[in-house]
């Protein structure tokens, strides 16, 4: 079970979720209560050992502004997320980054991974990073193979018996490992790694 904690904002964040084991960690580069400036990134994103992937989080910021900052932060992969056309992929890609396309899963959403030329993809609740919960069922319609992630709403509390009935190839959360909004509570980020592996044994 591949895990990828989000919203991170400082060191003792980083040191936690890869002590905690970790496949990935965000840094939310956008418009949000978790946003860190191109800066603060390019310090967490030198902590993060090179067996961990460092995702940088986009949603509205066009494909040349995206390129310039993972440039910049030496992320290794860029998470977008909004209605991205195939080119914007392409150009963020020249950047050197895998790529992570978010989307909600309503009637006619391309659940092909790979479809955008993405390394991964990620189901996600409508208002992204919000930290709400979606109908699953949806998956029975249409349902992702390979290399995709679960999120929207999860936590401690839930991630076992939402990996249950998705089974999908990861699991990632941003909310449910907060103490208070853009806050993340360590305790919580080790639970969650452990209870998501739990779910898949
Ligand atoms: O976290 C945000 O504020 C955010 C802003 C813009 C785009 C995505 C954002 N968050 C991503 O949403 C998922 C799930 O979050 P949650 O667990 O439901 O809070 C995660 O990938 C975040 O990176």
């Amino acid at each position: 079970m591949y895990v990828k904690l989000c919203g991170l904002r400082t060191e003792a964040d980083v040191e936690v979720a890869v002590g905690a084991g970790a496949d990935a960690v965000g840094f939310v580069l956008t418009e949000s209560p978790r946003r860190v400036d191109v800066d603060t990134a390019r310090r967490l994103v030198r902590e993060v050992p090179p067996d961990v992937l460092a995702v940088g989080v986009f949603r509205g910021v066009g494909a040349a502004e995206v390129r310039r900052l993972a440039e910049e932060s030496g992320i290794g992969a860029v998470q977008l997320h909004g209605d991205y056309p195939r080119e914007a992929f392409d150009e963020v890609a020249a950047a050197g980054v895998r790529l992570l396309r978010a989307v909600a899963l309503t009637p006619g959403t391309d659940v092909r991974v790979g479809a955008y030329g993405e390394d991964m993809l990620l189901l996600d609740s409508p208002v992204a990073g919000s930290g709400e919960r979606w109908d699953l069922t949806a998956l029975d319609a249409a349902r992702p193979e390979g290399r995709w992630l679960l999120a929207g709403g999860l936590g401690v509390h839930n991630v076992a018996e939402a990996v249950t009935r998705a089974r999908p190839w990861g699991v990632d959360v941003s909310s449910g490992i907060e103490a208070s909004r853009g806050v993340k509570d360590h305790g919580l980020m080790r639970e969650f790694v452990v209870a998501a592996r739990s779910a898949d044994a």
